[in-house]
């Protein structure tokens, strides 16, 4: 096999993502070379849930797959649709990160010790529905915006706070400038958030079989059940719906453990439930828990992608804010 080409997207996060990647396929013996793909998400300023979600940047990196420019694709597994893509193949789920949320607030500042009125800036209508299902009494402020952008709004008070995965600080080395963890309990992560899904064409067995090596199956087991719950709740990538699994021990071995939060960005709907089953048995226990969510609820809801309606005036990704990256290179709303 000649050089695998793997192809990637320009940010700060999707180049560290990609180069982890192609680091652990040099490893396995492997001639890796990335190429650059650009997305309708990475030039549009407009609020991602207003250009169609987050599959704008699935999108463009899968033509490619499929045109035959690139062999390999690294995505975040959250911002990955749940529809399977015809003719192409999740080759490996690699070992995810921490997958819980964090908070960056002005001066060390806790959610609990944001005082009510504090602005919070999330785009994330999964986000925003469970900050205002702890009825704290902070505003959310839509935002969008790479990672870098996000801080920097802290940083120049134009928001008190905003909440991003931790996976994403953990993997650009600015962990420390979160201010609090946030425990799965107050807010549930997104499906797939902190795992990577390494995408190529099904009909390519000589790289279906080297980035197998990448895989592992706890991940795979968790990030299978989390999207099978969103799959069965019809829900877009941009629904305000949180799924965590987690491998447990059980009485006859391993099992899955799966938490669910269907909620609405006016808190008057919040619903969370959570199921055991078997460890083998990923997709039924995800199904089973959204039948559990619609029965009790979650039926009634509009889940599909839509603009999100904030309290404040959207704050668009600002140029000044992103020293170190270029201005059209934002992160994807989740
Ligand atoms: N929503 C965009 C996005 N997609 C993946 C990550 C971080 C890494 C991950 O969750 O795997 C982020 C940033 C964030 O939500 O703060």
């Amino acid at each position: 096999m000649t050089a695998l080409r793997l192809g990637t997207r320009r940010s700060a996060l999707a180049t560290t993502q990609s180069g982890w990647v192609a680091d652990r396929l040099r490893e396995a013996g492997h001639e890796v070379e990335l190429v650059e793909i650009t997305t309708e998400g990475d030039v549009s300023g407009e609020l991602l849930t207003a250009i169609g979600g987050t599959g704008v940047f699935a999108a463009a990196i899968r033509r490619a797959l499929l045109d035959g420019r690139i062999d390999v694709a690294v995505h975040s597994l959250k911002d990955l649709p749940t529809t399977p893509e015809p003719g192409l193949v999740v080759g490996a789920v690699p070992v995810r990160e921490d997958s819980r949320d964090v908070l960056v607030a002005r001066d060390g500042l806790t959610l609990g010790e944001l005082p009510a009125g504090s602005v919070v800036g999330t785009g994330s209508p999964r986000r925003t529905a469970q900050l205002a299902a702890l009825g704290l009494g902070v505003r959310i402020r839509p935002i969008r915006g790479n990672v870098d952008t996000r801080i920097g709004l802290v940083a120049s008070g134009a928001v008190d706070a905003v909440v991003l995965a931790r996976a994403g600080l953990a993997r650009l080395g600015r962990l420390d400038e979160a201010t609090e963890v946030l425990d799965p309990i107050q807010i549930l992560p997104a499906a797939g958030q902190g795992a990577l899904a390494v995408e190529c064409r099904s009909d390519r067995h000589d790289v279906v079989s080297a980035v197998s090596v990448l895989d592992d199956p706890d991940t795979r087991a968790c990030v299978v059940a989390e999207r099978s719950l969103l799959a069965a709740l019809e829900a877009g990538c941009t629904a305000p719906i949180g799924a965590l699994a987690e491998v447990v021990e059980g009485d006859d071995g391993l099992e899955l453990s799966l938490r669910g939060f269907v909620g609405s960005e006016d808190a008057s709907v919040e619903l969370r439930r959570s199921l055991v089953g078997p460890y083998d048995e990923p997709e039924s226990l995800g199904r089973r828990l959204a039948q559990i969510l619609l029965e009790d609820g979650a039926a009634g809801l509009d889940m599909t992608d839509h603009p999100t309606s904030g309290t404040g005036e959207p704050v668009a990704a600002d140029p000044e804010h992103a020293p170190r990256q270029a201005p059209h290179q934002p992160e994807q709303v989740s």
